[in-house]
């Protein structure tokens, strides 16, 4: 495989871990890495198609088990340098949080991938260069979902639980696809003040067969497939509210929603359509980036509920004794219920659903601890490895709220579950970040309060086993299985069935 003597450091570049052709090789049997390289290797050499085959052929199975590895062995910091193209990543929280946090200027710019471009996602705020766009979108995001505006969504929230528990009483088996309209509802609600249907909303159905897509074109096998879809280059037209020009004063009247917050804050002096073409980005950005990223936690919620039915008892017994048996959880009751949110903390250290964030870049060349960054090089956060970090986490890969509470039955306070590095780092950190952790917790708590979830049996009344197993690809989900809704209160159920 000549090509990867290319991989091997050049000497101009301080190396931060210095790696033969075989050690690369073995980083590039990450398969998560290897989407995001791919997509940049087709774009900066076409030529390097064959050996992209060869990359691909590579046993990728599991691939995030050698992320842990990779910290232990090459350092905090790690650098690869892979056809022309510079790649930093980040092993650990704290050289993470130097970089990305404190240097932030340098750090929050994002590459340049191809698969945007092609799939007509290019306005999205995640991939937007770090300029007056993307400062703008921020600015949008900022007004409409900071902490304090979560209030107003509650609401929303409390009434999507209660369907979802509604859809999965009725049909147990599709719980993965009632996860996913709950999130949908929550997300549509957000960005559009748009009230979904009960089950199988057509705009939610054609929305969610679009993020399928995307999910899969950032695997490299797609790549070539890019070409088929053209029509996909106008994709903001096909979300609800894409339709809106200058409605800002009908917008007053409408639901809290992101294209309601903007349009009331339009300055419409100053150059309009810029604006208004945020607006519409920055809708339909809230919908890629919030639905298979949430609704995965979710998936990953019911296995770890599977897997772990102590945590499941205790998280029941808890609800139980603060809110009794017949009444519905809600917001109100959430500082009663320090375990519930332990759960939620420890689903998203256990599961980081994207295991190695989504790629910064430098704009100006850096030094750190004597390392010297180029510009314009790719900054990858291992998030799996912090997640997985023995020197603050025992046991890492079992499902363990109880790092998150104190002896005495508190909720450790420090860190806040929104400044987990699983919503990323710097000045691209996570803009749904407060919202996404209010409606997963508001599924997590109405679920445990209505089921016991329970492995499935077979038809001879043995137990169907059930593997932790994960997808690939920049994001990740867990691979289907089968298991049982038990209701576990009919005053609950009344209460619900009453919708
Ligand atoms: C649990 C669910 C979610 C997770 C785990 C998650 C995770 C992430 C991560 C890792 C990033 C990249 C951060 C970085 O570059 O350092 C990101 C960016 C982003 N997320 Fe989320 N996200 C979630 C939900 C949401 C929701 C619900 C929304 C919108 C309503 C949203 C909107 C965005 C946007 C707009 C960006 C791009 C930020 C930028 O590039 O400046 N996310 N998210």
């Amino acid at each position: 495989m000549p090509e990867l003597e290319e991989m091997a450091l050049p000497t101009s570049l301080t190396s931060v871990g210095s790696l033969s052709p075989l050690e690369v090789e073995e980083i590039l049997r990450s398969r998560v890495l290897l989407d995001v390289c791919i997509a940049l290797l087709v774009f900066i050499c076409p030529r390097a198609l064959p050996l992209v085959g060869n990359l691909l052929s590579l046993n990728t199975a599991e691939p995030w088990l050698s992320y842990t590895e990779w910290g232990k062995k090459y350092g905090d910091l790690l650098y690869v340098r892979l056809l022309g193209q510079n790649f930093i990543i980040l092993n650990s929280e704290n050289i993470a949080r130097k970089l990305l946090d404190q240097r932030s200027s340098i750090y929050s710019d994002r590459p340049v991938i191809p698969t945007n471009t092609l799939f007509g996602v290019d306005f999205s705020t995640v991939m937007l260069r770090y300029g007056d766009e993307w400062r703008l979108h921020r600015k949008l995001f900022h007004q409409a979902l900071r902490p304090e505006s979560d209030l107003r969504y509650r609401e929303v929230y409390f009434t999507g639980a209660q369907r979802l528990l509604v859809n999965i009483l009725e049909a147990p088996a599709y719980f993965d696809t009632h996860l996913k309209d709950f999130v949908a509802s929550n997300v549509m609600a957000l960005a559009y003040g748009y009230e979904v249907e009960m089950r199988d909303d057509p705009i939610v159905r054609t929305v969610r067969e679009l993020v399928d897509l995307l999910t899969k074109a950032l695997s490299p096998e797609r790549t070539a497939a890019l070409a088929a879809f053209p029509f996909l280059q106008h994709l903001p037209d096909w979300f609800p509210g894409a339709g809106f020009k200058r409605q800002a004063a009908y917008s007053r009247n409408a639901p809290p929603s992101i294209v309601a917050d903007c349009l009331s804050q339009i300055d419409e002096t100053v150059d309009y359509d810029t604006q208004e073409f945020a607006i519409k980005a920055v809708a339909a950005t809230a919908f890629i980036a919030g639905y298979e990223t949430s609704s995965s936690l979710l998936h990953s919620f019911i296995l770890a509920m599977l897997l772990y039915p102590e945590v499941q008892t205790k998280a029941q017994a808890e609800i139980d004794r603060v809110i009794g048996t017949e009444k519905l959880p809600s917001f109100d009751d959430r500082l009663s219920l320090p375990y519930i949110d332990a759960v939620l903390h420890e689903l998203l250290r256990w599961s980081p659903v994207t295991p190695l964030g989504i790629p910064h870049a430098t704009t100006t060349d850096d030094v750190c601890n004597g390392y010297y960054i180029p510009k314009g090089a790719l900054v990858i956060i291992n998030v799996w490895a912090m997640s997985r970090n023995k020197m603050k986490f025992d046991d890492t890969e079992d499902f363990k709220p109880e790092r998150f509470m104190t002896e005495d039955g508190k909720l450790v306070n420090d860190p806040a579950t929104t400044s987990d590095p699983i919503f990323g780092l710097g000045r691209r950190i996570c803009p749904g970040r407060f919202a996404a952790e209010a409606f997963l917790w508001m599924a997590i708590v109405s679920i445990l309060s209505m089921f016991r979830i329970t492995k499935a049996k077979d038809a001879y009344s043995k137990e169907i086993p059930v593997e932790r197993k994960f997808t690939t690809g920049i994001s990740v989900h867990p691979v289907d299985f089968p298991c049982w809704f038990i209701s576990r209160s009919a005053g609950r159920e009344r209460l619900i069935r009453q919708l």
